[in-house]
Formats: structure tokens, C-alpha cells, sequence
């Protein structure tokens, strides 16, 4: 009697019951193995979080976005033991808590440095890297080597020399933004500022990547920008990173039912269709002379590379192309809205703005009055920028890399490949560094400060990332960010039009960062023309 007989001769019901005892006894043997036998074990952290992945799933998708939060009450929470390199505040702390069945998560602002920038054969977390549909750029790019591949043809269009070439551009944005401006000051209109930024910095990041943009900042409102579309296609990373497959689903649908479902969401699933369009045009169009761009062009000089077909192809391109630009959009806008919400709320950092720019720039008509080169070395607005960007985070989640063999962190060995993370605004928020981090402070950035322990404070300055996986675009943000305020403060007098700290703080991790739900947005009316 074979196998199957047996099985056909066992009633259907025993059969299920059978089954079903198995799959009990094989859950019950994994949570043996997860909470007791698992090289992760023997870390801190909620049983729940090491026991399944439903416990992250319950707090990122249902509470939309609040497992960072938990995070950091699980550091406060948990004691380590053997703790005593920080001052005393600090000894209460656990740095490094278990917060899935897989991963590990440190907060401990020194770690940074070892983590990100000296294992360099590190990889970045498989699972975590399919949440945006772009899962071959060089963002969502695992592997060292094949990251390492792809990133070289773009390095050299992001070096400072490269980017010094894209100010005409800048500059020419930054213009007209200013007699849309005016436009609303006429009108007595309110100007939702993300919404502004966005389509600032997409026409720019576009027309470098293409050679032409959408004129988003043209639009009635600023509403063809990709920001909410952008905000949305991260949420949406949290439920399909639980279900890859989600993604895929979506993107098969019928624009009229994946817009049904959620308007924002679809047109970025549009805009993923349309980056492919371009790159094939751009593609068939690289034999003709007469259809070469003006100026070089981010996809134009990919293709010119000497690189495998397979790194030329439309679906790889258009998941770089989405990347380079959503990366360049809603990071810069967010610190762009930080900045300019936190410049207008507190009445003495525009004072000294304004004083610093007006010594700067006396004549707006002048040749140079708003040049790059000068401009850049203005201290007080560089601290401006740079706080806009620490206060809005830049990246809110975690971000995690494996390294391929043990290593060693205070009382600790880390097991080679585990999944380690950690997150920017455990290190920029952390007030042995930062004193009073939730305060907008251009000062703390002047004359060269120092951390605690004696560092520059550069070494802390994280916002972009650190090492082989630093952020590609630091050049062209600082750019945009120096030049979009230098503009922005010395043309015009600006009040803020209902709106208070609820309307940037972080309230929901998206990845991409989020205030609370409700918000209306940073909203500016225009007063005023300065001469
Ligand atoms: C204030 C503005 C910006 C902030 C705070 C920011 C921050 C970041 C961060 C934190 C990362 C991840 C680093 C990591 O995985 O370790 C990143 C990566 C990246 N950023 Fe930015 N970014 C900004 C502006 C830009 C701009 C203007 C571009 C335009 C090209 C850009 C393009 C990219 C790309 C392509 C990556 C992926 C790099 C890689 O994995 O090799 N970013 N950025």
C-alpha cells in the first residue's frame, strides 16, 4: 500500500486535523528556536518583536508608520547590563535592542561611523528593499559589488565640478519661482510650501536627469508636483514590504482602478510608466545628433557608458530614474519647508538672516548678487539649511546592513549577516551632541563646533548617510538649499498662514518623513517685495 492509498483510505476531516496539528507543532518549534535557541536570542528587546514580524507589521501598517517611535521607547526601556563608556543619563540606556525575529537595531551615536563607513563589503537587507517598485536601483541595490557598478557612471554627474554646472539652471528656477511669488502676493493667496519646494526641486532634478522638465512649479497651486504622490508610494512601502507581491499587483492594474483606490498612489504608478517612455525615447534618439540635449544630461550619459546592456535596459533605467529624482525631490523639499516653517516662526533667526544677506546681497540686481560661489560661504544661512535638514530628518526609517563577519559592539558580538540598523535621528537628535535638538539653531553649525568628545561635529552630521552608500545628491541639495532661501528671504516678506510645529514634526515614519495626518501644510502668504 503506497502513500497515497494511505492517504486516500484517512478521513478528509483527521486529514485536516493532521495538518493542522503540524502546522501548530512547526509554529511552536519556531518560537522555541526564535526566543531561545535563535544567535539573536540572547538580545533585548519584547518578546513579541523577536517572535514574528506581525508585531512591526501591527505597529507600521495599522498605526501607519509608529515603529520607529517604539524603537526608541524599547532603548529607554531595556537594560543592557554592562554599560559605562556615556555620562550617567545614558547608563539606563540599552543601545542595541532585537526588533524583529532578524534584525538588530543600535542607538548609540558613536556606532555610526563603524556601522556605515568601515565595512565597506557590508550589504544593505534584501527584505527591506522592494518597498518602492525600484528594486534595482542603486538605492535598493544589495550587493556591494553590483552597487559599486552601478553608482560609478553617476558619481562623476554629482561631483561638486558637475553640480557647479547645473547653477544656471538653479538659478533660472529659483527666478521664476520668485514671479510666481509675486503672482500670490497680488492675488492675496496663501502658497502651500511643500508643494512649492517640491516642484522646485523636481523641475531641477528632472531637467538634469532628461534634459527637460514638467514646469511643476508652473502648475496652478503647485499640485502637478510629486509630493503627496511621493508621501503616498511610502506608506504604501510599509504593506509591501509585508507582501512584495502587492506592488507588483498594483502596477498591473488599470489606472482607473489603482486611481479608485488611491489617487496619489496611481500617479506615481503613472510616473513609473512614464520614466520607462522617456528612457526608451532618450534611448532611440542617442543615434541622432540633432536630438542631443544642450547640456550633459544624468540618463543620456548612462547610456553613453561603457556598461552591460542589461544596466542600460528601460526597466532598470526607469528604476534609477525614479530614484535620482524621488530622492532628489521630496528629501530637499522637506528640509526646504523645515527651513523656511522654522526661519518664519522665530522672529530672531530672520532677523539674522536678513541681516546676513542684505550685508551680502545689497543690490538684487546686481551681476552676482545671488552667486553661487559667494553665497556658499555665508555661515549663518548654511546653519539655516543645515538645521531645516537635521530637523526634517531627510530619511526617518532605519537602515539596515549586514556585515559579513562577527563584530564587536561594547558587551556584544554581533553575528556575521545579521541585519543591523540604525536611524539618522537617533544620532542628530541626540542631545549630548545636539544640546535642545528639537530647537532650530543656525549658531550650532558656526565656527567649526566640536561634539563632546572632542570630534568635529561633522562626524555627526549624518543626515546624508555615511560611506560607499552616502547620499549621491549632498552637492546639488546644498545648491538648491543655499540658493531656494537666499531668493526666497532676501526678495520677499513672508508670514506664516495658519499653521504651527504640528505641520513639520515628525508624527508618522513613512521612510519618507510625515507630520501629522491632518495637517493643511506649511502655508506662507506674501506681504511683501524687498528691494
Ligand atoms: C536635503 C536633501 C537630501 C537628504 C537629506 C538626502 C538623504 C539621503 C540619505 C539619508 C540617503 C541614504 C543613504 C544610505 O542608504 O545610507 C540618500 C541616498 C540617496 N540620495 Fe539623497 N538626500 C538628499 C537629496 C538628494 C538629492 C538632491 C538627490 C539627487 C540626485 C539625491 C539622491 C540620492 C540617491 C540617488 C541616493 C542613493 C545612493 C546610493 O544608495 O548609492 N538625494 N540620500
Amino acid at each position: 500500500m503506497g502513500l497515497k492509498d494511505v492517504v486516500q483510505r484517512v478521513p478528509t476531516q483527521a486529514l485536516w486535523g493532521g495538518l493542522l496539528a503540524l502546522w501548530f507543532l512547526y509554529l511552536i518549534c519556531l518560537a522555541v528556536y526564535r526566543l531561545n535557541l535563535s544567535p539573536l536570542a540572547k538580545f533585548p528587546g519584547p518578546k513579541l518583536a523577536g517572535l514574528t514580524k506581525w508585531y512591526e507589521f501591527y505597529y507600521e501598517v495599522v498605526k501607519r508608520g509608529q515603529y520607529q517611535f517604539l524603537i526608541n521607547d524599547m532603548h529607554k526601556k531595556y537594560e543592557s547590563g554592562v554599560m559605562a563608556f556615556r555620562t550617567a543619563d545614558r547608563h539606563s540606556k540599552c543601545p542595541i535592542v532585537r526588533v524583529t525575529p532578524f534584525e538588530l537595531h543600535v542607538d548609540e551615536s558613536t556606532f555610526w561611523d563603524e556601522l556605515y563607513n568601515k565595512h565597506p563589503k557590508s550589504r544593505k537587507y534584501d527584505w527591506m528593499n522592494g518597498r518602492f517598485g525600484n528594486e534595482t536601483s542603486i538605492f535598493t541595490t544589495c550587493d556591494p559589488t553590483l552597487h559599486r557598478l552601478r553608482r560609478a557612471p553617476l558619481n562623476p554627474m554629482f561631483s561638486r565640478r558637475s553640480i557647479m554646472a547645473q547653477e544656471p539652471t538653479v538659478q533660472e528656477k529659483s527666478n521664476y519661482l520668485c514671479d510666481r511669488l509675486v503672482e500670490y502676493m497680488e492675488k492675496d493667496k496663501f502658497i502651500n510650501v511643500a508643494r512649492m519646494w517640491s516642484s522646485f526641486a523636481g523641475d531641477v532634478i528632472t531637467r538634469y536627469s532628461f534634459g527637460f522638465d514638467d514646469n511643476h512649479l508652473g502648475s496652478e497651486d503647485f499640485k502637478a508636483c510629486f509630493h503627496d504622490a511621493f508621501l503616498a508610494l511610502s506608506e504604501f512601502g510599509h504593506l509591501s514590504l509585508q507582501y512584495p507581491s502587492l506592488g507588483t499587483l498594483m502596477a498591473a492594474l488599470p489606472d482607473s482602478i489603482s486611481g479608485a483606490m488611491d489617487r496619489e498612489l496611481a500617479k506615481l504608478l503613472k510616473l513609473q510608466r512614464d520614466f520607462r517612455t522617456t528612457i526608451r525615447r532618450i534611448k532611440s534618439d542617442m543615434s541622432d545628433p540633432k536630438k542631443q540635449p544642450e547640456h550633459p544630461t544624468v540618463f543620456h550619459e548612462i547610456l553613453r557608458a561603457d556598461l552591460p546592456p542589461s544596466e542600460k535596459s528601460e526597466v532598470h533605467l526607469g528604476h534609477e530614474a525614479q530614484t535620482v529624482i524621488g530622492a532628489g525631490l521630496s528629501t530637499t523639499a522637506w528640509a526646504f519647508t523645515n527651513a523656511t516653517f522654522y526661519v518664519l516662526h522665530k522672529p530672531e533667526v530672520l532677523a539674522k538672516l536678513r541681516e546676513e544677506l542684505w550685508a551680502a546681497i545689497p543690490d538684487i540686481n546686481a551681476a552676482d548678487a545671488f552667486s553661487y560661489p559667494k553665497l556658499e560661504q555665508l555661515p549663518y544661512l548654511k546653519g539655516v539649511y543645515r538645521e531645516g535638514i537635521r530637523l526634517s530628518h531627510g530619511v526617518s526609517a532605519r537602515n539596515p546592513r549586514l556585515i559579513p563577519y562577527p563584530i564587536e559592539f561594547n558587551e556584544w558580538t554581533i553575528p556575521a549577516h545579521t541585519p543591523v540598523s540604525m536611524t539618522i535621528m537617533n544620532v542628530t537628535f541626540d542631545p549630548e551632541i545636539f544640546p535642545e535638538p528639537n530647537e532650530f539653531r543656525p549658531e550650532r553649525w558656526m565656527n567649526n563646533p566640536r561634539a563632546p568628545d572632542g570630534q568635529s561635529l561633522e562626524q555627526y552630521w549624518v543626515n546624508f548617510g555615511k560611506g560607499t552608500r552616502m547620499c549621491l545628491g549632498i552637492n546639488l541639495a546644498y545648491m538648491e538649499l543655499t540658493l531656494g532661501l537666499a531668493h526666497l528671504f532676501r526678495r520677499f516678506k513672508l508670514e506664516l498662514y495658519e499653521t504651527d510645529k504640528s505641520d513639520v514634526i515628525l508624527a508618522h515614519d513613512f521612510m519618507l518623513p510625515a507630520p501629522k495626518s491632518d495637517s493643511k501644510g506649511v502655508r506662507v502668504k506674501v506681504v511683501g517685495v524687498e528691494k
